[in-house]
């Protein structure tokens, strides 16, 4: 795997973008779990507190408006003359009225002197019967205690108006109730007794929570809820760090007189402002979006930096395989991969001159190399590679092979007599008269050394060969170069050995030589300026 990583740009980067993706995940992890969630934890502890804080003073002004009410009807002249008298007509007649009181959506009203003894009391059930026995009436002594103000035996002479207002259970029903001294319209003075207003705390004032609180508000009796439920009582919310458990609702208990957890509200838990499942999501959109980002980063670098080095390696390597420098990269940019690519370029044409001028070079050292240089004409060496070429291609329709072995007859006596730069003229004008007299493309005139030539005829037969030798012989004599010491001749003159090998599995090169030469020294011996032709035979069927 390393390998193929350290080998690939692709991996490399696929790598690096899987890194950064893990990267990022992972710091939008630990952002959201040591940061953002315990803030909003706490900014969610911080409203469900400010809620219960609500809850608390939307009751708190139920009571205050019932104690207002009980300050309008108690601190009145016309009320301690009443109740001085203990005038139970005056009070039923203002006071127990069906009507005021449901509207004032009160239970009850209760007149007791200073003693706490009932004077005058008028109670209705929601339904709007009268209750016979109020409970009020009936309550004990110690239940009186805290809901009345004054209970001593001797009157009081002078006070400040004084209210009590509290839960109460009666009965195991749930009651609001606000008491209130009767006491002059100065608000202080005399006590005259105590006046109780009080209401069920049922659906009326379920409803009055729900409207001054803008959320529906439930009434339950402590003792009727489960206890595995979170009850959170109101004096402590403060210190609570959480209010929310996996209840749909937040419960909220309140004491009674007696300090008993007794009466419960309970609201739905408003919806959290972030919910995991968001988070989750978001977590998840940006997750992908990250991973759509890097691909199209990837696609980018791929398309802009990776590809073309591809395709620049593609043509190098194409071009070291095939060794045609000729070609170009085809890329055509202004940045530094564009100036790569022209470097390259440049690189390319440069070997493709050197090369073209190395050929050229190499062409011209070759022919130099094959080419007699006083006579232009091939040389032995050309002449020992064509044979062995021929040799080598026995299957090919070069046979029947011709060798001629061509000297210049007293040749020494022309040198010696003309010199010897005259001696090249003539060896120059012989060898183009040779070649002047075969076939350029079938036939190869060689100077063997000297003032020896050697001519190899090919697909000629051994009567062609003959007459081709002769006309060899013919063509040195019609140059007419005279050869004043010649004994034999007065122009220059050649004697020619011939051979000729019909089948190419005979062919051998040496005694191809071998046979030409003793012909051509049987020419010569014959008197010279003339040819002579031996049969060929193979070296071992001569043995
Ligand atoms: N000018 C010149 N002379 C050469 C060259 N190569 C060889 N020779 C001369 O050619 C002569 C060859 O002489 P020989 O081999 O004795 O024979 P010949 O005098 O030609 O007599 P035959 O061959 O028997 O007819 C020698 O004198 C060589 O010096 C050359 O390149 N240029």
């Amino acid at each position: 795997m390393r390998n193929l990583i350290a080998k690939s740009l692709h991996l490399k980067l696929f790598l690096l973008f899987a890194l950064l993706l893990a990267g990022f995940s992972s710091v939008h992890l630990l952002i959201r779990y040591y940061w953002t969630l315990p803030q909003l934890v706490t900014l969610e502890v911080e409203n469900d507190k400010k809620d219960i804080k609500k809850l608390g003073s939307a009751f708190a002004r139920i009571q205050s408006e019932m104690q207002r009410l009980a300050y309008d009807n108690a601190v009145w002249d016309e009320m301690t003359r009443a109740m001085e008298r203990e005038d139970t007509t005056f009070l039923s007649k203002n006071y127990h009225i069906k009507e005021s009181l449901q509207s004032l959506d009160l239970n009850g009203m209760h007149f007791y002197d200073y003693t706490g003894k009932a004077i005058s009391h008028f109670a209705l059930e929601n339904n709007g019967e009268v209750i016979s026995d109020s409970l009020f009436q009936i309550a004990s002594e110690q239940q009186k205690a805290q809901f009345l103000i004054v209970q001593s035996d001797e009157p009081v002479q002078q006070q400040q108006l004084q209210f009590k207002s509290g839960v109460i259970s009666f009965n195991e029903e749930l009651i609001l109730f606000v008491s209130s001294t009767i006491v002059p319209s100065v608000g202080t003075g005399k006590v005259y007794g105590s006046m109780l207003v009080w209401t069920y705390l049922d659906d009326k004032i379920s409803r009055q929570l729900t409207e001054m609180m803008q959320r529906h508000i439930q009434l339950h009796t402590y003792s009727n809820l489960s206890k595995e439920k979170l009850i959170i009582p109101f004096e402590k919310y403060k210190s609570y760090p959480e209010i929310r458990t996996q209840d749909e609702l937040i419960y909220v208990s309140f004491n009674d007189v007696f300090g008993q957890a007794q009466l419960v509200m309970a609201y739905k838990k408003p919806k959290r402002m972030f919910t995991n499942q968001l988070i989750e999501y978001s977590m998840g959109i940006a997750l992908i979006s990250s991973v759509f980002i890097l691909a199209f980063i990837y696609y980018l670098i791929d398309k802009v930096v990776i590809n073309p080095l591809t395709s620049l390696r593609r043509t190098v390597y194409r071009v070291i395989k095939e060794g045609d420098f000729s070609q170009e990269t085809n890329i055509k940019r202004q940045d530094e991969i564009g100036h790569l690519a022209h470097l390259i370029d440049g690189l390319f044409s440069t070997v493709d001159t050197q090369k073209t001028i190395l050929v050229e070079a190499n062409q011209k050292l070759q022919k130099l190399s094959d080419t007699d240089e006083l006579t232009n004409i091939a040389n032995r060496r050309a002449l020992m590679q064509f044979l062995k070429l021929i040799e080598r291609e026995r299957e090919s329709a070069l046979f029947p092979v011709s060798l001629m072995m061509l000297d210049i007859d007293h040749f020494k006596g022309f040198n010696d007599h003309y010199g010897h730069q005259a001696g090249d003229n003539v060896i120059s004008k012989v060898a183009e008269a040779l070649n002047g007299k075969t076939r350029s493309n079938m036939d190869l005139v060689a100077r063997y050394g000297g003032e020896e030539f050697t001519i190899l005829l090919t697909q000629v037969s051994e009567e062609e060969a003959l007459l081709v030798a002769n006309k060899l012989k013919q063509a040195i004599w019609d140059l007419k170069i005279p050869h004043e010491k010649s004994p034999t001749e007065k122009y220059i003159t050649a004697s020619v050995g011939l051979t000729s090998c019909l089948q190419a599995d005979d062919f051998e090169i040496e005694q191809m030589f071998r046979i030409a030469d003793s012909a051509l020294y049987e020419a010569k011996d014959s008197g010279r300026n003339a040819v002579l032709s031996k049969m060929y035979r193979k070296h071992s069927s001569e043995n």
